[in-house]
């Protein structure tokens, strides 16, 4: 892999490789863009099959984190990490106190929280070494486990893209798949339920799919049987990549609106979805809800004001979709215009020269 080459290709600035062997520690920060403010974006710990997949994965997410922190008119930049290792048998407390310590070291440049395979107990170790991480325990005045919040989120622009495919956002009596039922979507689960949608879904976890068949009268179907099912909705709620040229033709729902992250394998995927009538809600924006969360915490968390905002989630699908059908381009294009407009017009104002305390001349 050439590294320097694909951080040219889409402008990454900076990628940090953290190392510890007493803790196993192997971990990779990848800052995308800071135009906006500091990189905020989760830490994912996983099983990755190559240090190229690895490094491939946060490079990708990171840049995500950028356009879902712009799209959603945060003061923030993008940036992610993962830890290779499994979460549930690597795990260790020097491990999360050690990358804690790295975190430190990038003085503010990058804040961290939840993510695939890390927990709030992770994050209240990080913050052991560094204030910055987001989404640790409400006892320390943090706003906990980000999930919750990005299920309602996603719960709502899937209203909004319910919208815009059907005419009424009411999901009452609609076919939703959802695929993977693990934090966010249980509780995205819990909210199609109470509005009265049947639910279909699948997972690699037996006690996932238990969960929500018995609480929430899911039908379960086999992993590769979820694209085909004859559904109003899809919402990918598990890893990435999962639309694309095997899954699109046996896709049967008029709506993709889910929580995982990078749903698209490229970008034609989003081309071919707007040519066969599909509408997909782009996931870094119908997703925003938990980063919108922790994100309140740089101000002093407040509950009330954080919801508030994650409300926004909504106008900002149904804004996109409006976008998209005036101006004849797929959703995710749509999606990505906001996002660079934003960190151009912000990047622009902040290149005036505004005196900060810290002018190279100030300490003599
Ligand atoms: N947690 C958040 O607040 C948040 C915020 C924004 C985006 N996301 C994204 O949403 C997605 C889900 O996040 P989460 O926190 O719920 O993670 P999670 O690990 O709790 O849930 C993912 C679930 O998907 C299942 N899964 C994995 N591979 C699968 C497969 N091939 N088929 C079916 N199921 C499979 C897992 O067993 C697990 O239950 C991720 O892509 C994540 O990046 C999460
Ligand atoms: C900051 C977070 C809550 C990050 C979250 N995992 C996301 O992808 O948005």
């Amino acid at each position: 892999m050439e590294i320097f080459k694909n951080m040219e290709t889409y402008d990454y600035e900076q990628l940090v490789f953290c190392q510890d062997k007493t803790s196993g520690l192997k971990a990779i920060i990848a800052i995308h863009d800071t135009t906006l403010g500091p990189a905020l974006g989760g830490t994912r710990m996983w099983t990755y099959a190559s240090e190229e997949d690895a490094i491939e994965d946060a490079l990708r997410l990171a840049r995500g984190m950028t356009y879902k922190n712009a799209a959603a008119g945060l003061n923030l930049g993008g940036g992610k990490t993962v830890i290779i290792g499994d979460p549930l048998k690597d795990k260790n407390e020097e491990m999360f106190r050690a990358f804690g310590r790295f975190i430190q070291g990038l003085n503010g440049r990058y804040i961290t929280a939840e993510d695939v395979g890390t927990t709030v107990a992770d994050m209240d170790l990080i913050h052991e070494e560094t204030n910055y991480v987001t989404g640790i325990s409400p006892a320390f005045g943090s706003s906990g486990n980000p999930s919750p919040v990005t299920a309602y989120g996603v719960y709502r622009g899937m209203k909004a893209a319910a919208m815009e495919a059907f005419g009424s956002d009411s999901l009452e009596g609609k076919r939703i798949s959802v695929q993977g039922v693990g934090n966010v979507a249980y509780h995205l689960c819990r909210h199609l339920y109470e509005e009265g949608a049947k639910l279909i879904v699948t997972d690699i976890n037996k006690a996932a799919v238990d969960r929500v068949v018995e609480e929430f009268g899911a039908t379960a179907v086999n992993i590769d049987e979820i694209y085909s099912q004859e559904v109003d909705i899809f919402a990918p709620c598990a890893l990435g990549a999962i639309i694309n040229d095997e899954t699109i033709p046996q896709i049967k729902a008029k709506v993709v609106a889910g929580a995982a992250n990078n749903q698209l394998k490229e970008t034609r995927h989003g081309d071919i979805l707007h040519e066969l009538g599909i509408v997909y809600a782009p996931d870094y924006v119908i997703n925003a809800g938990g980063v919108i969360n922790v994100a309140d915490e740089l101000n002093g968390y407040n509950r009330e004001r954080a919801m508030k905002r994650v409300e926004t989630v909504y106008d900002n699908i149904a804004k996109v979709m409006e976008i998209s059908r005036t101006q004849g381009i797929p959703t995710y294009l749509a999606a990505d215009r906001v996002a660079e407009e934003r960190i151009a017009r912000v990047g622009k104002s902040r290149s005036q020269f505004l005196q900060n305390g810290k002018h190279i001349l100030s300490g003599r």
